[in-house]
């Protein structure tokens, strides 16, 4: 069952990235302790490489509750097609941030395939989707996105082709209005599997797509992909201030 969006505003970007990174970790716990590895889907961007940092600072406290990082899997909801090491790459922001210090098992980090992998981003897109089946990842525990200017979501942007498959988990983007072009993006069909479904959002030129995203009235998706995605649990928007001034 699809659920009505929460929203939960936080003064600014850095007490938004403390509060998503510690209730990440509660949930993470939570759903060892009921016996769960969980599937966890990550986003890049600027407030996602916040989060991340605070998981890693937050982890090495003893405040938080207990992960087991060894038993939680981690997939990306889309990529850049470029080279493994390439700056562009969300994978490679995350492992900096966070995965490296707490040492998850490489097995468990389910990185889109990069141009070191594969020759295009429809095999790269292809190998994710197997990878998918392969891992049991039918459901998410958490989802994060992260949303642009303009409310696109993973790489889900507006008009664009890849927000009509149904059919496939998986999709190639060229010609991505936010560089880099070529990118490798969960779809709608993907995003529909989570339990919890979190946008994390931060800045006041995104309150607009935020809004709009919101707004009963908004029932095109292909304007708003943002507007789409909800967790079969629970379906939070984490704005601060600036991202919430439209509402
Ligand atoms: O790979 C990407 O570009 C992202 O996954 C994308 O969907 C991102 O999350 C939003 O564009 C928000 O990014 P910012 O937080 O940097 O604005």
């Amino acid at each position: 069952m699809a659920t009505e969006p929460l929203i939960e505003v936080h003064d600014d970007a850095a007490t938004l990235a403390t509060a998503v990174a510690g209730e990440l970790l509660t949930r993470l716990a939570d759903a060892q302790s009921a016996g769960r590895v969980p599937h966890v889907v990550l986003t890049g961007g600027s407030i996602a490489g916040a989060i991340h940092a605070e998981v890693a600072r937050l982890s090495s406290g003893t405040e938080s509750p207990p992960v087991d990082w060894t038993q939680v899997a981690l997939w990306w909801g889309d990529d850049r097609f470029v080279p493994a090491a390439s700056e562009d790459r969300n994978a490679l922001q995350a492992r900096t941030a966070f995965i490296e210090a707490l040492a998850i098992p490489a097995a468990h980090v389910h990185e889109v395939p990069s141009t070191d992998d594969v020759a295009t981003a429809e095999e790269a897109a292809q190998r994710y989707a197997d990878a998918l089946v392969e891992h049991g990842a039918d459901q998410f525990e958490v989802l994060m996105l992260g949303v642009g200017p303009d409310g696109h979501v993973a790489s889900l942007f507006p008009g664009f082709e890849q927000l009509d498959v149904r059919d496939r988990d998986v999709a190639a983007v060229h010609d991505s209005p936010k560089p880099p072009p070529d990118r490798v993006t969960l779809t709608f069909a993907a995003l529909e599997r989570a339990r919890s479904t979190w946008f994390l959002v931060s800045g006041e030129e995104k309150a607009e797509a935020v809004a709009r995203a919101l707004s009963p009235a908004t029932t095109s998706g292909a304007e708003t992909p943002a507007s789409v995605p909800r967790g079969r649990e629970e379906t939070t928007w984490f704005l601060d201030r600036a991202a919430a001034s439209r509402l």
